[in-house]
């Protein structure tokens, strides 16, 4: 896939978890970021998800392909507008196929159980300067396929566990813009999330104009209809 550039190396946090940072070329950043202005503007607009419970996540959230919100996914947003959602676009799909890729390898390293990978649905979450996600598993697909998650703007701490129990061990690390992360296999279903937000470290040029990080999973639902 054009645009992308293997800038920083690859790290493997966790068996199947890998960290490529300064995966996106700055100029596929700022495309990521205007399709993401773009997306915010509807069918159904970025809304901070209520939680069962009461509460509602400090990000806020859109989603592409699959709605998903606390814990299924549905076609249409029924805690939102009511809308269906956009679609994926095809060119997300094969950045997610491309990011998969350069991760494992181009046969998906064992850990793409229907190659090619093929995800069909994105959550675009943006993080304001307090914002965060408590540590949570990915575990509403019904696919093992891995996910692949873009960071775009301000870094954040990462903290990626394990798939036994929100405690340690984890790993701590910095997700600056551009960085591709992607977890899969052994490590499909491991406790993750953003403990802060570093505010004010984006580069102005990327066009988020009040600061902040957006970070774009791609996934397989498993899903049909
Ligand atoms: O923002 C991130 O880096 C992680 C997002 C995440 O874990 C999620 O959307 O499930
Ligand atoms: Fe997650």
């Amino acid at each position: 896939m054009a645009g992308t550039a293997a800038a920083g190396g690859r790290t493997e946090v966790a068996p199947g978890a890998v960290h490529l940072p300064g995966w996106l070329s700055p100029e596929r950043q700022r495309e990521l970021v205007a399709a993401c202005r773009a997306w915010a503007r509807g069918p159904v607009p970025m809304r901070h998800t209520r939680l069962p419970g009461g509460g509602t996540m400090s990000a806020r959230t859109l989603c592409l392909g699959w709605h998903w919100r606390p814990y299924r996914y549905t076609r249409t947003a029924d805690d939102v507008n009511g809308a269906r959602v956009a679609e994926l676009p095809e060119w997300l799909a094969g950045l997610g196929r491309a990011a998969v890729a350069e991760a494992y390898g181009e046969d998906g390293g064992g850990y793409v159980p229907e190659a090619p990978y093929a995800p069909d649905t994105a959550l675009v979450n943006y993080y304001g300067p307090d914002a965060r996600m408590g540590m949570h598993q990915d575990r509403e697909e019904r696919s093992a396929a891995p996910v692949v998650s873009l960071s775009l703007g301000d870094s954040c701490v990462f903290r990626f566990g394990n798939p036994e129990s929100r405690g340690r061990p984890w790993t701590d690390l910095e997700l600056g813009s551009g960085d591709l992360f992607v977890f899969g296999g052994p490590s499909r279903l491991a406790y993750h999330g953003v403990v802060r937000i570093r505010p004010g470290t984006a580069d102005p040029a990327l066009g988020l104009a009040d600061g902040g990080r957006l970070n774009i999973t791609l996934r397989v639902t498993g899903l049909t209809g």
